[in-house]
């Protein structure tokens, strides 16, 4: 007689039926090797949860044992006979438990030793694989290598030596949330950054150190290196997600990271034609469907008597800015969730597709994917900006003793958008939007999942599921009726070493919640079914002990009888699920003697067992409360303090970045002040002294003009003596008119007298002579009084040249250098001017000469008319001097002019770059003000670290 055994593995179920009955121990249902290969399964077979009780195997042969009791947990050694090792009771951490657990195969064995050994290589940059019982180093790639079997068996010997079989009922129970860590290949443009610095090293497969300030480790159910290949993703998470859902009970993974941190490769990967070949990098999702598919072909085949069915309905949404649509149905759109007694939470109005195969579903996942909102940010170029949920319902119904079964189990695959910083995603506008929905949603989340792991530790605890769509469409695998796999994916590169911490911490967090799945089978039909075999048992065993009332004691019967009744009672479920066909009534029946006697031995020594079992159960139980509420206690200080110390550090990189920025645009600005403060006092100093000097200049010109009005006035003085002189000159030449005159009435009347008078010729000779000299003074007093006019004329244009100079002079302002120069000239100009009026004066001086000569009436005076010519030609030559330096004043004039049209130049310059310093002190002051009014509109919070970080730069500055 055999019957089957299924044996569950934590992380990686096996999914090994094992035959048995009582005289051929145990071997594989479809391994015809498994049986002889069993003791070399140690390495691979790490811990499983027998879920079937009562079975009582023995292999004499192999010595191999596998004892269960019902609903206890119990370890059992087994000895390793190729080995001739005896195997010790090992009782291993829950996340060692995860690894390594793989099976089927010794290649397996070999491949996952391979993988051990490269993920304890991995940190340290070299690869290690056996030859010969020892490890060598690889130099090539190890994702390059292949690995011989003979090479992987030593190690995998070495690494995993024992075999433990350890019936675990509550670990479903205890680890109903499972979180792997997984790393993605350094990226290119990670690379480009800072090349290959990490900031993670992987301790073991299941332990990770951070590598920033402090160093910090965490430690998971399993850590996947980059190394770490899908399909070997897949075994570890993939399996015990789908058996359970097809058990009954509700599963659900989702990827969680950074953006770019490979969570769609995690979930969908690279899905390829799958019609030709399957792609080695499809992700979980399909892999998923594969194993679920052939599962179920499996079952139905199995249970083909039980005429069991499956069905599997299919939808497929996304939550993007907090709305939910239906990726398979694009045009639907804000889908409202609603929550039913009986159907709990679900989305009103998805499409659900029935789907019947592998296909099927890559279909709908194809279409959905398409119809994602993807867009580019500085971490991705095709960055999911959406939480996308692929649904599964998975429906069985079968018959048995004519009553219809049915159970329903759900699978949810969750891609989370990925958690980013807005600032180093290099978002705006609406992808900053995008960002904000989806750093809310995963707030939230993270929130849930701290008052999840809360409410574990027996705290009291609302849960804002409601608060958003995901984690309200995700309450029930989070908190409640489901087994949940959390991947948290991560980037090695240095670059992303903030991301990575908050992943790791959110990751470490989510270890710490417990769900209480539920199958979902119709209970009262189990329940009533339950009874009735209970009911039919009990009366089973009234019969036997009435049959057998003679052979065996009442009271030892009755005591049986009663035992019998409560292990039946704490084993009815498990009963109804495996283990009817074990102890079916029938077998009672026939052997009842052998039966007995049996169950009384093993009675007491399970209840040896079970009292030893039963107090380190207890004793372990309270251990790990102590422990877990310590660890609890700790991850939370830790978390809490590291939220802190990031905070305080990103804020006190704030303070240094304000301090810095607030420092250089003060110091700029002081230098900027300074300057202009520079070049405002220099213009100052300038212009004052160039004021000065034209102070000076106005008055010397005012000197001069004064000077010059004076010499006008000594010019009119001359004209109007010159003017008596030519009266006086009229005069005389009346006189001589009067006297020529009297000279010809004399020749007239005494032309006899001629002969006798000497003297009348004489005089006649004198007048002549006189009347010529008068002549040619006449003629030049006459040139005189042209020049005179001349040099009014010309004395006017200096005036007026003067004048423009002045005014010039007005308006320009002079640099020092060039107004030292305009000085020395003016200096000049005005000795000139100086010169010019002692000349005049000495003019002036000789017209009085001239004008206190004075022809006395009837007299003739020689040498005053030789005076007279003299001082006439005298003046001419001084005229002559005078208009020489008058042409040379104009000439320095036009120089001035010129001069002081470059100064003008010149300060034009300044003046204009005055202008602009200005302009740019006032929009400084502009920008000033700007800066007052934000600060002041910033939040309390802001101002007041805005004026810490301020008194701290003030204390910095010791201003
Ligand atoms: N384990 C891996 N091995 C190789 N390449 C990987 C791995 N994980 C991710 N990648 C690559 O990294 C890039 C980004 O990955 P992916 O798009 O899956 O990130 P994501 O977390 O989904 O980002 P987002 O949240 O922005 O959508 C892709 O080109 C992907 O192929």
């Amino acid at each position: 007689m055999s019957s089957s055994l299924r044996v569950v593995s934590k992380a990686g179920t096996l999914g090994k039926k094992l035959s048995f009955d009582a005289r051929d121990g145990i071997s594989a249902g479809n391994d015809p090797h498994f049986h002889e290969r069993l003791p070399h399964a140690e390495s691979r077979i790490a811990k499983a949860s027998i879920r079937k009780p009562l079975l009582f195997l023995d292999d004499s042969e192999s010595s191999f044992k596998v004892s269960t009791s019902g609903g206890m947990k119990k370890t059992t050694t087994l000895p390793c006979s190729s080995q001739g090792q005896r195997q010790q009771h090992h009782r291993r951490s829950p996340s060692l438990n995860n690894f390594p657990r793989f099976e089927n195969a010794v290649t397996d064995s070999a491949a996952l030793s391979t993988r051990a050994l490269r993920q304890s290589a991995s940190f340290s940059g070299r690869v290690f694989t056996s030859r010969g019982g020892r490890l060598a180093d690889q130099s090539t790639p190890c994702s390059s290598r292949k690995t011989s079997r003979n090479d992987v068996n030593g190690a995998a010997w070495r690494i995993s030596p024992r075999l433990e079989l350890e019936e675990d009922p509550a670990f479903l129970q205890d680890h109903n949330v499972q979180v792997l860590l997984r790393a993605r290949p350094i990226s290119g443009i990670e690379i480009a950054q800072l090349g290959h610095a990490r900031c993670i090293r992987q301790e073991n497969a299941y332990a990770i150190s951070w590598l920033g300030q402090p160093e910090t480790r965490f430690s998971f159910d399993y850590v996947a290196s980059e190394f770490v290949t899908q399909e070997e993703l897949f075994r570890v998470a993939g399996p015990p997600m789908v058996e359970n859902c097809m058990a009954g009970n509700n599963s659900c993974v989702f990827a969680y990271g950074q953006t770019g941190s490979g969570k769609t490769h995690t979930m969908l990967g690279d899905v390829g034609d799958f019609d030709r070949q399957p792609n080695e990098n499809r992700g979980m999702t399909p892999r998923v469907f594969e194993y679920l598919f052939k599962k179920i072909h499996e079952e139905e085949v199995a249970q083909r008597h039980t005429n069991m069915k499956f069905k599997c309905r299919c939808s497929f949404l996304e939550i993007y800015n907090e709305q939910i649509s239906d990726l398979l149905e694009p045009s639907s759109s804000n889908l409202p969730i609603r929550e039913d007694s009986t159907k709990g939470i679900y989305v009103d109005g998805l499409v659900e597709v029935e789907a019947q195969n592998v296909r099927n579903i890559l279909h709908l996942l194809l279409l959905g994917a398409a119809n994602r909102k993807v867009a580019a940010t500085d971490m991705n170029r095709e960055s999911s900006r959406s939480h996308s949920v692929f649904t599964c319902v998975i429906e069985s119904q079968w018959e048995c003793d004519a009553t219809i079964n049915s159970r329903i189990g759900r699978l949810n695959l969750v891609d989370l958008a990925g958690s980013e910083r807005q600032k180093s995603s290099g978002v705006d506008g609406e992808r900053f939007r995008e960002a904000a929905s989806i750093n809310k949603s995963l707030s939230t989340l993270g929130l849930v999942i701290m008052d999840l792991v809360d409410i574990a530790n027996g705290k009291q605890r609302h849960v804002p599921y409601r608060d958003s769509k995901l984690t309200f469409l995700l309450q029930d695998s989070l908190g409640g009726n489901s087994k949940t796999t959390i991947i948290a994916n991560i980037s090695p590169s240095s670059c992303a070493s903030s991301e990575t911490l908050s992943t790791l911490k959110f990751a470490q967090r989510a270890k710490f919640i417990q769900n209480n799945a539920v199958v979902g089978e119709d209970a009262s039909r189990e329940a009533k079914g339950s009874k009735e075999h209970i009911q039919q048992l009990k009366d089973e065993l009234a019969r036997l002990r009435r049959q057998n009332n003679s052979a065996i004691p009442t009271v030892r019967l009755s005591e049986l009888n009663d035992d019998l009744s409560t292990d039946l009672n704490s084993f009815e479920g498990s009963f109804l699920q495996f283990g009817r066909a074990v102890l079916s009534p029938i077998a009672l029946l026939h052997k009842p003697e052998m039966l007995v006697v049996k169950l009384v031995s093993e009675r007491q020594v399970t209840k040896r067992l079970r009292n030893e079992v039963g107090s380190y159960q207890r004793e372990l139980s309270e251990c790990r409360m102590k422990l877990r509420t310590s660890l609890d206690a700790n991850q939370r200080i830790v978390s809490e303090l590291d939220v802190l110390r990031i905070e305080l550090e990103s804020s006190q990189d704030e303070c240094k970045k304000l301090q810095q920025d607030l420092g250089t645009m003060k110091l700029e600005k002081a230098l900027e002040v300074n300057c202009l403060e520079l070049k405002q006092a220099q213009h100052h100093e300038l212009m004052f002294e160039l004021k000065a000097q034209l102070l000076k200049s106005e008055e010397k010109a005012e000197q001069e003009a004064s000077s010059r009005s004076q010499l006008e006035i000594q010019l009119q003085e001359a004209t109007q003596e010159s003017t008596n002189l030519q009266t006086e000159l009229q005069w005389t030449r009346d006189s001589l008119e009067e006297v020529e005159s009297l000279v010809e009435r004399l020749q007239r009347k005494t032309p006899a007298l001629e002969s006798g008078v000497p003297e009348a010729s004489y005089e006649n000779f004198m007048v002549g002579q006189l009347q010529a000299e008068i002549i040619e003074m006449h003629a030049r007093l006459e040139d005189e009084h042209k020049r005179r006019c001349e040099l009014e004329v010309q004395m006017a244009n200096y005036v007026k040249y003067q004048e423009i100079e002045r005014k010039i002079n007005r308006e320009c302002v002079l640099s020092t250098d060039d107004s030292k120069a305009t000085r020395k000239k003016t200096v000049r100009h005005h000795d000139a001017i100086l010169q010019l009026q002692l000349e005049l004066d000495t003019i002036d001086g000789e017209s009085d000469a001239i004008k206190s000569f004075r022809w006395e009436e009837g007299t003739h005076d020689d040498e005053a008319e030789v005076k007279n010519s003299v001082t006439i030609m005298q003046l001419q030559l001084k005229v002559e001097t005078l208009e020489a330096a008058l042409l040379e004043e104009r000439q320095c004039l036009a120089e001035v002019r010129a001069t002081n049209e470059q100064l003008r130049q010149q300060l034009e310059n300044p003046q204009t770059e005055l202008h602009g310093e200005k302009a740019r002190i006032e929009s400084f002051k502009g920008g000033h003000r700007s800066l007052d009014v934000e600060s002041k509109s910033t939040s309390e919070d802001g101002k007041a670290r805005m004026h810490t970080s301020w008194s701290q730069f003030c204390l910095f500055t010791k201003i």
